[in-house]
């Protein structure tokens, strides 16, 4: 039986998956070649490659959907970038024959959309670049809004093991279609998916906590705060980009905590469509921090909340009132 969306969910499945190809051909070649962004953050030849190759196949599937990726190509036009722009070419074109720069680019800037509509795609094409360039955790994450609601996501984590266990694969794939639940697989070959389920855990003292690696993305202070309050006594488990969420969606921590360490940051919802999603049909209750729902309605920011708060369920009323204080 078909689905809605069960185009959607096949083609993002197909294009994240190739973009963690990219991404591990840089990292295992010759080191990413980090560029400084304006606001200092970095970006590298993979995030570049990752967004050409997931830009263009939604361009050939879905030709009339806007895309909002995190990236542009406008640092790898400028004369002082044109080794990594040729580096980008090169990748890209090692993965699809005969690309050339100007492709390559033109494909990034696909990722152009800035405002909200009725429909479109959000791309982080490597969540967690900082984690990427240290050699941990990363995610490349896809997601589907339509009218304000994400119905599907994509999200692979390439260095995340599948199963915790000592044997189980490096390397994942998570996803998610609205009202139909939430499935892992193994990023190589072609297993079955599997689907997920939040854990079931109740007693606050036993949360699992996990979070952010970097002190400037979530406000550790707070979070020892908040563990404390709540009793729990095991330290959090730090780890970069949206493997959170899929930690959290497949029961093996209970609690994602991303409390605000500035007041002016605005989350963008391409660091959370799609992890969101695969908690929620995981069956576990992503919020801000004042138990407000994500409002993916407004841009390129969840301008309306602050921070993020993601459990297993049946954790979270009492994960909101330990943040109140
Ligand atoms: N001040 C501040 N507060 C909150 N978030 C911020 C902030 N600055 C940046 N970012 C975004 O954090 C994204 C990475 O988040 P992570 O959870 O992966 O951080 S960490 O690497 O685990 O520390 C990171 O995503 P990528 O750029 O895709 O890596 C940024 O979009
Ligand atoms: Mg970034
Ligand atoms: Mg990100
Ligand atoms: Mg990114």
């Amino acid at each position: 039986m078909s689905h809605p969306f069960d185009r959607e969910r096949e083609v993002a499945s197909r294009a994240v998956r190739e973009a963690a190809r990219i991404c591990r051909a840089v990292r295992g070649k010759h080191g990413p070649d980090p560029v400084a962004k304006g606001d200092k953050s970095p970006v590298t030849v993979a995030d570049f490659g990752s967004q050409a190759l997931i830009c263009a196949t939604l361009a050939a599937a879905f030709p009339g959907d806007p895309i909002m990726a995190e990236e542009d190509a406008a640092e790898l036009r400028k004369p002082e970038h044109a080794g990594v722009r040729d580096r980008v070419a090169a990748e890209v074109a090692a993965i699809r024959a005969g690309t050339d720069a100007e492709t390559a680019l033109g494909w990034i800037d696909l990722g152009d959309l800035d405002r909200f509509e009725p429909r479109f795609w959000t791309l982080d094409p490597i969540d967690g670049t900082k984690g990427f360039l240290r050699g941990e955790q990363y995610a490349i994450a896809l997601a589907l809004i339509v009218e304000g609601r994400v119905e599907v996501a994509a999200l692979a984590c390439p260095n995340l093991e599948v199963s915790r266990l000592a044997s189980g694969p490096v390397g994942a794939v998570f996803l998610a279609v609205r009202g139909r639940g939430a499935t892992v697989c193994p990023l190589d070959g072609d297993d079955v998916e599997r689907p997920i389920t939040v854990s079931d855990r109740d007693d606050p003292t036993r949360a699992r906590l996990c979070e952010s690696v970097e002190s400037g993305h979530s406000a550790h202070n707070e979070s020892a705060a908040v563990a404390a309050r709540l009793g729990v006594t095991e330290p959090p488990v730090r780890l970069d980009s949206q493997a959170k969420y899929a930690t959290v969606a497949s029961g093996l921590a209970d609690v994602y905590l991303r409390l605000p360490t500035r007041a002016d940051y605005r989350e963008r919802i391409w660091d959370h469509a799609a992890g969101a999603l695969i908690v929620a049909e995981a069956g576990g209750t992503v919020t801000d921090v004042d138990g407000k729902p994500l409002d993916f309605t407004l841009g390129s920011t969840l301008a309306s909340n602050r921070g993020v708060v993601a459990t297993n369920g049946r954790l979270h009323p009492r994960v909101i009132e330990a943040l109140r204080g």
